[in-house]
């Protein structure tokens, strides 16, 4: 669903990515691992045409990130580390907009209210305005946006920093909850644990190459750390 092909993105002598061929299929979690600038946010930026690759492919479903990119885009949801809101109107309101722009359609009252259910946010909160939520109650709403989409493939940037360990536990839960449902889910992530505990497959970059990847179930949080360091050295 996922996909990359020798993707490479060269910025002057800076090589961001550098041969980089992965694959997420429909209903898995990969978690992408590395340090700063190791090129992840850049890989993202391909498959959602902020930037363009130097050489290779990303392709959505198929589609090229960068020649298609607007069907490509229709098939992605993408929540960045600071989901973007109207912060003087309500999650409800907010849904309701962004739901509609992505769909095309208006969505009835109990379908938006389903969504910010199904995303954990309770129902007196999806009332108030987005200015007095916290960052957690920000990616709930831009998870239910997501799943108002229907997207095909979630892309996330670093979602869970900045999250206390009781909202990163609901949004892996929401995570586990769109791969239940097909979703291929690709996301960022410097927290290891955060990795292993939702991940269904771990990847670990380093300056621009994909240098190692695993399934999460294969090994325990202390392989996992340990092999992260190995490749850090
Ligand atoms: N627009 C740009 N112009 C020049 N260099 C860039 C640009 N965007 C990224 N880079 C460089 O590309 C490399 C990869 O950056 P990228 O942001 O993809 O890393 P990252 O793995 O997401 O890092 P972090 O964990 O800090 O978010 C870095 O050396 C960065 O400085």
């Amino acid at each position: 669903m996922l996909q990359t092909l020798g993707l490479s993105k060269h910025f002057g002598a800076t090589r961001a990515l550098d041969g980089v061929t992965l694959n997420v299929e429909p209903g898995e979690i990969y978690c992408l691992l590395g340090a700063n600038g190791a090129g992840k946010t850049t890989l993202i930026n391909v498959f959602l045409n902020f930037t363009e690759p130097t050489t290779g492919q990303a392709l959505v479903d198929g589609l090229d990130a960068t020649r298609q990119p607007l069907e490509a885009k229709r098939r992605l949801a993408y929540i960045p580390e600071q989901v973007m809101l109207y912060g003087m109107l309500s999650g409800l309101e907010n849904l309701r907009y962004f739901a509609a722009l992505a769909t095309g359609r208006e969505l009835p009252r109990d379908e938006l209210i389903r969504l910010l259910v199904q995303a954990s946010l309770d129902e007196g909160a999806a009332h108030r305005r987005v200015n007095t939520y916290s960052k957690g109650m920000r990616q709930k709403v831009g998870i239910a946006i997501a799943m108002a989409k229907q997207a095909k493939a979630l892309l996330l940037d670093e979602p869970t920093s900045g999250l206390d360990p009781k909202a990163a536990a609901e949004f892996s839960q929401l995570l586990r909850t769109a791969r239940d449902q097909g979703v291929a889910v690709l996301t960022t992530t410097h927290d290891l644990f955060h990795a292993k505990q939702t991940g269904t497959r771990i990847g670990i970059m380093r300056q621009g190459r994909l240098v190692d990847e695993m399934r999460a179930e294969d090994l325990s949080h202390t392989d996992l750390e340990a092999l992260y360091l190995e490749h850090m050295k």
